[in-house]
């Protein structure tokens, strides 16, 4: 292999990760699809010529590997939680008295959407994607590597040599839900119920072509890290992680107390049917990392944290359940 051909290898690998994380993470696009599409097969020729020289994060793993057997089961060294809920403002109160009566200080809070997906771990190594799983029962997950590679708004490869863990939520896009139950129904194929368990079926897949397809997303809002990182909140971890090319969802909101919080419950429970992606409520974490330390966790779920669930909505008769005659 010539030294200009390995440059060129590299250069468009480099060059189509960065012209996908304009299109895919920060959602503007930098050069036409044709003009990626030139470069991507110029990319593939090379490495078809030279498959030795295939780089870790090159875009030719979005398209997915042959099926595997089974998926493998994934220890988590440190147990995925879940989340307490709250249905009313009561319950908030009640979250907000206690979060505030056993820390130091005041109690500022983050409240995030809460995304209807299925939870995920990321793992990197020296700055590379080297394991993907769900979070199972909290303690033990599938891997998933392969078909997470497949996301495109997920990084193969991070701007520092960072071993690091991140966690957050896959799930469908409406569209591409609606895309995909459309192509289903042409093909006389059983339709998803809802975006969630289509993205559960998608990212489980054994075969990750297949994946591929589903055209998947994902936000991440927490990890698992050396205290050396100096991230001392939620929203600066929030911050870095957006710096460090990781998808994070742009409606993360800075709360004082009960009154915003309530204010943002009301506001994401009108918008909520306008996100290009399903939300069933807002989960609000107390900011400051020591605060959550003070707080701690049960063995199920953080005291630090609480999920509101919007009210379940009466399910709109559907078009097909009209007796039209
Ligand atoms: N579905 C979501 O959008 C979501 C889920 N979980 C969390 O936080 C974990 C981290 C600590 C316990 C729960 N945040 C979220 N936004």
């Amino acid at each position: 292999m010539s030294k200009a051909d390995l440059r060129r290898l590299v250069d468009l690998t480099d060059q189509l990760n960065q012209y996908a994380y304009q299109y895919y993470v920060l959602d503007q696009p930098t050069i036409t699809d044709a003009e990626y599409d030139q470069l991507y097969q110029e990319l593939l020729a090379l490495e078809a010529q030279y498959p030795d020289y295939v780089q870790a994060d090159s875009p030719s793993h979005r398209v997915g590997m042959l099926a595997q057997s089974g998926l493998e089961k994934v220890t988590h060294e440190t147990p995925m939680l879940s989340l307490a809920n709250a249905f009313n403002q009561e319950d908030l109160a009640r979250f907000v008295a206690s979060s505030q009566a056993a820390s130091e200080g005041p109690v500022t809070y983050v409240g995030e959407l809460k995304i209807d997906g299925l939870s995920v771990s990321l793992r990197y190594q020296d700055g590379r994607l080297v394991q993907a799983a769900t979070r199972g029962d909290g303690q033990i997950g599938e891997d998933i590597t392969n078909n997470v590679r497949t996301i495109a708004s997920v990084p193969l490869k991070l701007p520092e040599p960072l071993d690091i863990e991140v966690r957050g939520e896959i799930f469908m896009p409406k569209a591409s839900f609606l895309a995909l139950n459309q192509a289903r129904e042409d093909q006389g194929l059983p339709t998803f119920a809802n975006p969630r368990n289509s993205a559960a079926g998608s990212i489980r897949q054994l075969d990750s072509r297949i994946t591929a397809q589903r055209k998947l997303d994902v936000f991440l809002y927490s990890g698992v890290f050396s205290p050396d990182l100096g991230l001392a909140s939620q929203s600066q971890m929030l911050a870095q992680f957006k710096e460090w090319g990781f998808h994070i969802n742009d409606q993360t909101r800075s709360l004082t107390g009960l009154a915003d919080m309530w204010d943002f419950v009301e506001e994401m429970t009108s918008q909520r049917h306008d996100l290009p992606y399903d939300i069933d409520g807002i989960v609000f974490k107390v900011d400051d990392f020591d605060q959550q330390a003070q707080l701690g966790h049960t063995v199920k779920a953080p005291r630090w944290a609480i999920a509101y669930k919007f009210p379940a909505e009466e399910q709109a008769t559907r078009i097909r359940d009209i007796e039209w005659t």
